[in-house]
């Protein structure tokens, strides 16, 4: 809700004969809390209800987390306009520590990405790893009650809902390189021929270089699948015209982990991406991730047979 206000609140001050209402709506992916992400199956899950009411004509546009959104969207769906990046690293929030480097070993941290659960394996093997969902009340809570030492937010969350105050350090890239698209709002709009030209009408909040990037990081996931449910991390960064991309893969226990770095021109963001697919490809990407993969196929499996069972269960003509 607050990132649809805040594209609200931005699109009234350029267009203030504009009435813009917020449709809010909730997603599989804010519903089903109960297990981690990569277990929940099915790609775009905080997105598909959102393109449902575009759709229908219910709404205009979407406003999602980059991190969140499928690497191909579905036909009849574009990606109008991706906004300046906020920050893409990881938080590290805790009531009694002040980092990662802190924690006592056995320590409890909650996180349900599997790509910090491999990082934070990876350099700190004394610590246990516990799965977190929920939204950030919810996390936050269970922080305060004790039943986590630590847990791994992102900070452009925190930051958005003015929790700042809760981050007790920042993750540097080397510890914990984002997800890719990590920090960043995109905004999804229907292909529809009403004359109305979306995309033209949101340019103004397109971010060029926050686009570039969210390019190449998007690139590498694409090449192996691209889904939120397998160990991997892409970030880039433009300094000048340059574009400087890394990225990591790993076993979810972190016990195998590579990692494939380029720089080069930022308009040649797509192919930096490839580049750095392929260099981890050479490392064994894909034998790293197949027991990823395989478990996401499944879930992906999972969540497409339970969705024909619930269409098959809908009474007819009620589509
Ligand atoms: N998958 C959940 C999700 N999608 C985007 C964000 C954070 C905000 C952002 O990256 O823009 C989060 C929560 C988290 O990682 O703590």
């Amino acid at each position: 809700m607050w990132q649809a206000e805040h594209v609200r609140e931005r699109l009234t001050i350029l267009y203030p004969q504009c009435d813009v209402k917020i449709v809010g709506m909730t997603t599989r992916g804010d519903q089903i809390l109960d297990r981690t992400l990569s277990k929940v199956g099915g790609k775009g899950l905080f997105v598909k209800e959102l393109e449902v009411a575009m759709a229908e004509g219910r709404a205009d546009l979407a406003v999602h987390c980059l991190k969140d959104m499928p690497m191909e969207l579905p036909e009849g769906f574009l990606m109008a306009a991706v906004l300046e990046r906020e920050d893409a690293r990881d938080a590290f929030v805790s009531n009694d520590y002040a980092s990662l480097d802190a924690l006592p070993a056995g320590a409890i941290v909650g996180t349900s990405s599997l790509r910090r659960q491999a990082l934070i394996a990876a350099r700190y093997p004394q610590l246990v790893i516990k799965p977190l969902r929920g939204n950030l009340d919810t996390r936050l809570g269970k922080l305060d009650r004790g039943e986590y030492a630590a847990i791994i937010l992102a900070a452009a969350g925190l930051k958005r809902l003015g929790l700042a105050a809760r981050i007790r350090s920042l993750l540097d890239a080397d510890v914990s390189l984002p997800a890719p698209g990590q920090g960043t709002l995109a905004l999804e709009v229907p292909l529809r021929d009403d004359g109305l030209d979306l995309v033209s009408i949101l340019a103004p909040l397109h971010h060029t270089p926050s686009a570039l990037v969210s390019i190449a990081e998007r690139k590498v996931s694409q090449v192996f699948g691209g889904s939120c449910q397998v160990p991997l991390a892409s970030y880039a960064t433009i300094t000048g015209d340059q574009m400087h991309l890394r990225a990591m893969v790993a076993t979810p226990d972190g016990q195998r982990m590579i990692s494939a770095e380029a720089r080069g021109p930022a308009e040649s963001a797509e192919a930096l991406g490839l580049q750095v697919a392929e260099l981890l490809r050479a490392q064994d990407a894909v034998g790293i991730l197949s027991a990823c993969l395989s478990e996401a196929a499944q879930a992906d499996d999972d969540a497409r047979s339970a969705e024909l069972a619930a269409d098959a269960a809908k009474p007819p003509g009620n589509a």
